[in-house]
């Protein structure tokens, strides 16, 4: 291979860009890798490398997550780009599982919108636990009475944050136009940097759990034609290198790491983190999915039975409208599983939207968990519920 290695010269963070379909989420990831390429860092990628798949170009939205990565000048960063639709909560559901930070983007002439809750309410359940708002589209309402509009935007994002235990007080809400950056106009490209600086300053550099048993929940998988299967994800704990042994949970196989990268640059390790790619050795492409777990062979042990504290969705919230009670069967949304569950509220109780219950859950398959592990409920394409587990088993 003659591809240049992955040299580790910057604290590397995973963050990316969530919120309401056609907020400009995509514009500003675009911008951003404009702006620092600009200045040296990394390289442009336009908004049709991004949305790029013919459906997504076809109706003008994001469906699935697009990574992207770019540097400042202090950290390296991995960008995911998340669908705002709320078809593709799914799909975003699993872009956020590994974020360090995120970056909630509103436009200024819209205010918060339906996907813009669900997105902090699913971000908080998943464990992101830093979010910066780009209160983007400012170059649209930039006159007098939008200006005012705009503060009451400002004002009720902040409150939204709140709401979600955020300190919507102390989030940076940096006013920009991902259009206009990406068209080159100055003052906007500098609001794009003044973002990125409140990103640097206000994320922090998140705890590693470096010495823990590797494990790296399974986002994506695909074929490179005579090499083999390989699955993409963050690695969530642990170290990896070619050449160790590994198991993936959900498909029961034992392997052998034959090749490890990031962006396309081969590393000789991935650590806690690190958004990489696993060349897995023998392991045909269907018996690994999304949702499966790679680990340490016998690090984790799955299980399908757990109890956890949830919180049931108002109405208002966009949850259900009737309580829920023993026998109720959603899908339960862990690290990037998505997985039928039965609940068990203990004989003849009741969760009203509003509540917060203890439940016990048997889940349709095994998958690893742990006490801490933060899900999301949903049911008929919406979230109806947020929790975290208490006790496996
Ligand atoms: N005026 C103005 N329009 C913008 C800006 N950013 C994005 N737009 C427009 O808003 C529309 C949606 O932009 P996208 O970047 O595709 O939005 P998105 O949030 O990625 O949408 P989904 O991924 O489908 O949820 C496009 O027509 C953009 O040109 C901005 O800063 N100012
Ligand atoms: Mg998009």
């Amino acid at each position: 291979m003659s591809k240049t290695a992955y040299v580790r010269t910057k604290p590397h963070l995973n963050i990316g860009t969530m919120g309401h379909v056609d907020h400009g989420k995509t514009t500003l990831t675009a911008a951003i890798t404009k702006v620092l390429a600009e200045r040296g860092s990394g390289s442009f990628v336009p908004f049709d490398r991004i949305d790029r798949a013919p459906e997504e170009a076809a109706r003008g939205i994001t469906i699935n997550i697009a990574h992207v990565e770019y540097e400042t000048d202090t950290r390296h960063y991995a960008h995911v780009d998340m669908p705002g639709h709320a078809d593709y909560v799914k799909n975003m559901v699993t872009g956020a599982a590994q974020l360090d930070g995120a970056i909630l983007v509103v436009s200024a002439l819209d205010g918060i919108m339906p996907q813009t809750a669900e997105h902090v309410l699913l971000a908080r359940q998943v464990g992101v636990d830093h979010i910066v708002v780009a209160l983007n589209k400012a170059d649209a309402v930039d006159d007098g009475e939008d200006a005012v509009l705009t503060d009451l935007v400002e004002l009720e994002v902040r409150d939204l944050l709140s709401a979600h235990g955020y300190g919507g007080e102390s989030a940076p809400v940096v006013r920009v136009s991902g259009l206009k950056a990406l068209e080159g106009d100055p003052r906007w490209t500098a609001s794009v940097e003044a973002l990125l600086d409140a990103v640097d300053t206000y994320v922090p550099m998140p705890e590693r759990y470096l010495d823990a048993p590797f494990l790296l929940p399974v986002e994506n998988v695909l074929t490179i034609t005579g090499r083999g299967t390989v699955v993409t994800g963050a690695v969530e704990r642990g170290t990896v290198r070619v050449g160790d042994r590994v198991e993936v949970l959900g498909a029961e196989v034992e392997t052998v790491v034959t090749g490890l990268e990031t962006f396309g640059k081969p590393m000789e390790e991935a650590q806690a983190g690190d958004n990489v790619a696993l060349l897995l050795r023998g392991v045909p492409r269907d018996a690994v999915r999304r949702g499966h777990v790679v680990a340490a062979p016998g690090s984790v042990t799955p299980s399908r039975r757990f109890t956890a504290r949830v919180y049931v969705l108002s109405a208002r919230e966009g949850g259900r409208t009737t309580p829920v009670s023993t026998g109720y069967r959603p899908q339960f949304y862990i690290r990037t599983a998505d997985v039928v569950g039965d609940v068990d509220l203990g004989g003849t109780a009741v969760a009203r939207p509003g509540d917060t219950v203890t439940m016990t859950v048997e889940l349709g398959r095994d998958v690893p968990l742990e006490a801490g592990l933060g899900f999301a409920v949903r049911e008929g394409g919406r979230t109806v519920g947020a929790g975290t587990v208490t006790s496996v088993g």
